[in-house]
């Protein structure tokens, strides 16, 4: 296994070979200061040697299994770092999510990965298939990694996505809801060094990846949108070239020279309400080549479901991820209202 990997650099090509499990955890050293551990399929850790650092990244991709340019943007990064082309100053974890699915070419096998943490995977019907027994097994990685260090250390989690729609702003991030913490102008104008121009703030918690790193670890945390989904080795990676500089001077602690907090520079949103299907019968009233971000004015029925509509309260709404194929109970869209910066630090 140790060999395979040296030989390749190929993580995601061993984490695909075996999609269940790797036959152990191994580790080793590169020949440029570098300390490589693998704790499981998909998951890699990347520490520097004899360096004093101070940041613990979390990188995560496939927690939805189609969901390809993530994979391949992190895939390039850990190709670089095993064969020694990058001098990292920094840890960082990888975690590629769901290699099942990856296989299958589908958003997840049996649930969504991403409805499934903090503690999500226990609850309920408890941990009865892969998905579930994943979000456990992440969760305790990820808690690992950070749990590791201690100090005053900067914890960030990027969890790396692609959304099945197009979208009016094609990247954009979705800030877990933070309580009474602010949120961060520079992790902001760090995000939109990235090309990510769009921020969407939560106004509940939730059960995805980004919100359990934010909430239990106090990391910067974000789910990333990185443009609209396509099939693997379909991706136009030139999208991706400033979020992958910006992660690389990241990680090897370069100066990051981001601009000062400029709102004309970005588009905020709020996240006003969630809609939770209730019907098996729910569905949209517009049509699935409606964008991501498409406002809708007050009084517009957005969605019909158990002979009621779903109506626009605010002035306008706009709307993301809408899906009317989850199971009831589940979230079938999102509906934004513009936001500013009052609760920014
Ligand atoms: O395009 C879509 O409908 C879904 C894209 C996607 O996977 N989005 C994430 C967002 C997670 C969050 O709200 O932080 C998801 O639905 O899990
Ligand atoms: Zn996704």
């Amino acid at each position: 296994m140790f060999h395979e990997l040296k030989q390749s650099k190929d993580f995601l090509a061993l984490t695909l070979a075996h999609p269940q499990c790797l036959p152990e955890a191994f580790e080793f050293d590169l020949n440029n200061q570098i300390h490589v551990e693998v704790w499981d399929t998909g998951v890699i850790m990347f520490e520097p040697i004899g360096v004093k650092h101070s940041k613990d990244i979390v990188l995560s991709c496939a927690v939805h299994g189609n969901e390809t340019a993530p994979i391949e943007l992190c895939n390039d990064l850990m190709t670089q770092l095993l064969g020694e082309q990058l001098e990292l100053k920094q840890r960082v974890l990888f975690l590629i999510g769901n290699p099942p699915a990856i296989h299958n070419g589908t958003r997840f096998i049996d649930e969504n990965l991403n409805r499934l943490f903090n503690g999500a995977h226990s609850r309920d019907k408890g941990l009865c298939n892969p998905e579930r027994i994943r979000a456990q097994k992440l969760e305790q990685y990820v808690d690992k990694f950070f749990s590791s260090e201690s100090g005053d250390r900067h914890r960030m989690h990027y969890d790396l996505h692609t959304a099945i729609r197009a979208s009016k702003h094609e990247k954009f991030a979705i800030y877990p809801y933070r309580g009474s913490r602010k949120y961060s102008k520079e992790q902001i104008m760090f995000l939109e060094s990235c090309g990510v121009n769009t921020i969407l703030f939560h106004h509940e918690p939730t059960t995805t990846f980004s919100y359990f790193s934010s909430e239990n670890y106090h990391a910067d945390a974000f789910t990333i949108e990185l443009g609209k989904v396509f099939p693997m080795g379909q991706n136009d990676m030139t999208r991706f070239i400033a979020m992958k500089e910006m992660l690389t001077l990241l990680m090897c602690g370069k100066a990051l020279q981001l601009p000062a907090f400029d709102l004309k520079r970005l588009n905020l949103y709020q996240v006003c309400r969630s809609l939770n299907k209730r019907y098996d019968d729910f569905e949209f009233t517009f049509t699935n080549d409606v964008e991501n971000f498409t406002a809708f004015p007050k009084g517009y029925t957005l969605a019909k479901e158990g002979g009621e509509e779903v109506k626009v309260e605010h002035e306008f709404e706009s709307i993301v991820f809408p899906n009317a194929k989850v199971p009831v109970g589940q979230r079938t869209v999102l509906c934004l209202k513009s936001a500013d910066e009052s609760h920014l630090e």
